[in-house]
Parts: structure tokens; sequence; C-alpha cells
């Protein structure tokens, strides 16, 4: 850079639209780099899948609650942005499984439900279901291709009964999806490098466990944000607009097009020019804004289809409730015993701040409704509290009534990952490539995690800048177009 440019040169432009946390890491992260910044967010708030509440008159989380911190980038955000204090690991690294009507300790030494030793299964399934495991031993080599459905692999090596309780619950919660769809490549990769490698899944399996003791990994597997991680979000926002950045909610962004080598993003009030456009919205709305600039990344975008659930959060008087659950943070439910509610997380229990906030209250929820299961979340809010505490009830012989109540909806809340979507992602990629300083970047890509989204939203900031600050255009004054 030439200092004397400074004057007659500013900052490169960009876009990013969708203020999720994958758009808010990559306003984040484009600050950093040295351009100015604009987010637009549709709705009226910021955050996504990530939303903070109150029940009760205590904070809790009413979506995502937990996040993965073997993967450093949703940590390393949090740090960024001065949450580092609030950083607070579950309390409890124990978990149930409501199986055949009866909670049994959610069994240990698995790889996504999937035993390198079967006996650790023994609780949970049938005596057959025990011995058709053995057969993985004598089996010819399942050929997994360039992908397969995790429980269609599962199932041919291991038998349907480790799939349908222990696999299907547990990527069921990852992805409100079905694993007889579900990529075996895409959402858990290090069971297709064992497939490919090893004729037996259970070698396979201890190869990984063997692997992963060797590493001596310490610290949490998760990590949440004392108030919720849906305070991760107004945090980002904040660093970002501490930095310059602007943020818009409430505007929807109505269409794209490259002329001149500039992009133009328009909304009702405004067009926006840019040097570099961050697509960050789920995959639906990015296809339409692609329409007219990459049709074909356009079309598959548009087959990206999403599972929809809805979150049913309950405060009880806390007496009534924690010496009749279980312990350890929740449970799990698998689909197959059919059941209404796919799991339930005990906040309190699981939460140190939860119950600090809120001593005398008992927080937990239950989660209803996947990928083609959407009946039930076309009913009322008190029929969806009803159900779960049926469910709840069964489970736990849990009888109170909670003091207060809150359903939330997540519609087109967790992209699907069917087999060939790394395929797929790649399809959409090369063709958004051909787009000058255009990336896209969120859960419908690269892992549904929050620290695969930011990692996303920083990759997509780390190769915009790359290519646009190594072509530095002239630009006057404002980015900001026609209209405003
Ligand atoms: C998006 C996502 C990831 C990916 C994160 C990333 O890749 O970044 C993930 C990973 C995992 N989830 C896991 C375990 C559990 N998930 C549960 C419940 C749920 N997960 C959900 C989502 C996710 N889950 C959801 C929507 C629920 C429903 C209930 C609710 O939202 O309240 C419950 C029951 C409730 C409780 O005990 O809390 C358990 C025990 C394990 C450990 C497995 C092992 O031990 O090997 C892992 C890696």
């Amino acid at each position: 850079m030439n200092g004397t440019d400074t004057g007659t040169r500013s900052a490169p432009h960009v876009v990013v639209v969708g203020g999720g946390i994958s758009g808010l890491a990559a306003a984040h992260r484009l600050l950093a780099r040295g351009t100015r910044v604009t987010v637009l967010e549709a709705t009226e708030r910021l955050g996504g899948k990530l939303l903070a509440g109150r029940i009760a008159g205590a904070p809790v989380d009413l979506g995502a609650e937990s996040m993965l911190a073997r993967r450093p980038e949703a940590v390393d955000l949090a740090r960024a942005v001065g949450l580092g204090d609030r950083l607070q690991p579950p309390s409890t690294a124990t978990a149930s499984l409501w199986n055949r009507g009866v909670l049994t300790p959610m069994p240990k030494g698995h790889v996504m439900g999937v035993p390198g030793d079967p006996s650790v299964l023994s609780g949970v399934l049938s005596a057959e279901g025990l011995a058709r495991i053995e057969q993985d031993r004598t089996l010819p080599r399942t050929e997994v291709g360039d992908d397969m459905a995790i429980g269609e692999y599962v199932a041919a090596r291991l038998g349907r009964e480790v799939v349908d309780r222990l696999v299907e619950p547990l990527l069921g919660g990852v992805y409100a999806g079905d694993v007889y769809r579900t990529s075996l490549r895409a959402a858990v990769p290090t069971l297709y490098d064992a497939a490919a490698s090893y004729d037996s899944l259970l070698d396979g399996v201890r190869e990984l466990q063997r692997r992963a003791g060797a590493q001596q990994r310490t610290g949490p597997v998760f990590m949440g944000i004392d108030g919720g991680i849906g305070t991760l979000p107004d945090a980002v926002a904040d660093a970002v607009r501490a930095q310059g950045g602007r943020i818009r909610t409430g505007t929807p962004v109505r269409g794209l097009a490259r002329r001149e080598g500039r992009w133009f993003v328009r909304t009702d009030a405004a067009t926006y020019e840019a040097d570099g456009v961050v697509l960050a919205a789920p995959a639906g709305p990015a296809s339409r804004l692609l329409v007219g600039e990459s049709p074909s990344a356009a079309a598959e975008l548009a087959g990206v289809e999403y599972a929809s659930m809805a979150l049913v959060t309950m405060a009880f008087a806390g007496a009534d409730v924690a010496d009749v659950l279980p312990r350890g943070s929740g449970f799990l439910v698998p689909p197959v015993d059919g059941h209404t509610i796919k799991a339930s997380t005990f906040s309190s229990r699981k939460w140190g701040w939860v119950n600090e906030h809120a001593p005398d209250l008992f927080v937990l929820r239950t989660s209803v409704g996947r990928y083609g299961e959407e009946e039930h979340l076309h009913r009322d809010d008190a029929d969806l509290v009803d159900v779960s505490l049926r469910d709840l009830g069964a489970a736990t012989g849990l009888a109170a009534r909670p003091v207060e109540t809150r359903v939330t909806r997540w519609t087109g809340g967790l992209p699907q990952y069917p087999v060939g979507h790394l395929d797929r992602v790649a399809r959409i990629r090369e063709a958004v490539a051909k787009l000058p300083g255009l990336r896209v970047c969120g859960a419908a890509y690269d892992g549904v995690g929050i620290p695969a989204c930011v990692g996303s939203g920083w990759r997509a900031a780390a190769e915009i800048t790359e290519e646009i600050l190594a072509t530095p255009t002239l630009v006057e004054g404002t980015a900001e177009g026609t209209g405003q």
C-alpha cells in the first residue's frame, strides 16, 4: 500500500448479506483486514439461529445453546469480542438415552454412535442387535464410493439397531435430519476415511479412538457462554460497529448485480455499491440473489433443503424437579420408539450460569420436529407444551407443571447434508468463484455447528480481501449509491 494514496483511495467496501453468526464473523474479520463493511440483515434481529431470551425472569438460550470447543473458531471469536471471561463449559459430561421406555446412561466409547467395541452397547441393544454387530468382522468390505448415507453404511456393517438407537438420535440432534439420507462423508468424515481404509468398521473406529487417545486432548469438548450463546452475535455486532462497520437490520436485499467491475446490492431504501459481497444468507435467499449473476450457483443452492424444529423451554419450581430427573445434561430419544420429542436438555443442570441466575427454578427444554416430520410443528404452542410434558413424564416420572413455558419455532433451522452434499458445495463454490469478489458462507456449506459457521465466515472474508486488496480500485468517498 502506498501511504500517499490514502487521501484519494478509500478502503474497499464489502457488503455482507445476512447477520447471523457467519455473516457477523465475516464482517468482523473483514474490518480487521482493512475493508469497510456494511452488514444487511433482512429481519429485525441479528443472530440467526442464536437467540438469548428469558424465562420466568431467568436468562436462557432459546436457540443453539452450546458450541464445540474442540474446534477453535467459536471460542476464539468469543474471546476476540470480549466474552472470554464468560465462557463456561457444561457442568456435566454425561447424558441419557430414552431407549425402549427406559432411561439408560448414554454409552461412552463411540464415534457419533458407532462403537469400536460392541460391549459398550450392551445396555442399549437387544441380544440380536448385539449379535448382529459381530458380522462386521466377517462381512466383505462395504464399498462407500464417493459417498453413502451414514445410516446405510453403518447398518450394512453393524445392523440397523446401532443406527436406529445410537447414530440416529445423535446425528438427528445435529442435523434434525434422517441418517438414512445424511452423507457419511459430510457428516462424519473420519468415519468415511475409516470406511475407505478398513474392511471392518469396528477396526476402523478403534483406530480412530486410538489416534484420538494418542492426541491426549485436554479441555472441554463443548463450551457455553454465561448469559447464553445467544449473546455472542450482539457482542460481535458491537465489535463490528466499534471498528466503523455499519449494520442495518430490517433490510432485506432485493437484488445483486455486477456492473463495470463493481457490485450493486439493492435494498428497498438504497443500493449499496461494493468491491466485494459476502452472501451469508441461508441457501434459499442466496439462491434467489444469484439468479442473475450465476444461474448455476443459484440452481445448486435452490436444491439445499432445510429441516424445521421447535424448542419448548420450560421453567419449573426447582424443588419439584431436580430429584426426579436422571443425572447428566439431558437425554436423547431414538425416533424409532415413536415418541414426539427427540431430545431434552436440562439447562439448569448443564449450565452453571443458568442455575446461578435462577437458583430456585429448574429450566429444561425439549425439541420437536425433524426433516420430513414437520406435522408436529403445525400444533399450537399449548399442544407442543402438553406433548412435551407427556413425553417427559413418561421418560422420567416428572409430574410437576411448569411455572412458565416458551415455544421457539425454528422454521428452516438446520440445513440438510444428504449424500453428495460435498460435491454440491464444490459445484457452488466453483460457480461462485467465477464472480470476482463474491463468496458464500454459512451453515449450508462446511458444517452446521457454530465453529464451522464462524470458520466459513472467516474464510470468505480472507478470500475476498486477498482478492480485492490485490487489485485495488478507485472509489469516490462513500460507497453508498443511489437512493440514500
Ligand atoms: C448442531 C449440533 C452439533 C454439532 C456441533 C458442531 O459440529 O460444531 C452437535 C454435536 C453433538 N451433540 C452431542 C450430544 C448431544 N446432543 C444433544 C442434543 C442436541 N444437539 C443438537 C445439535 C448439535 N449437536 C440439538 C439441536 C440437540 C437437541 C436438544 C437441544 O438443542 O436442546 C444431546 C441431548 C441433550 C443434552 O444432553 O444436552 C446430547 C447428549 C455430541 C456428543 C456425542 C458424543 O458423546 O460422542 C456431539 C458431538
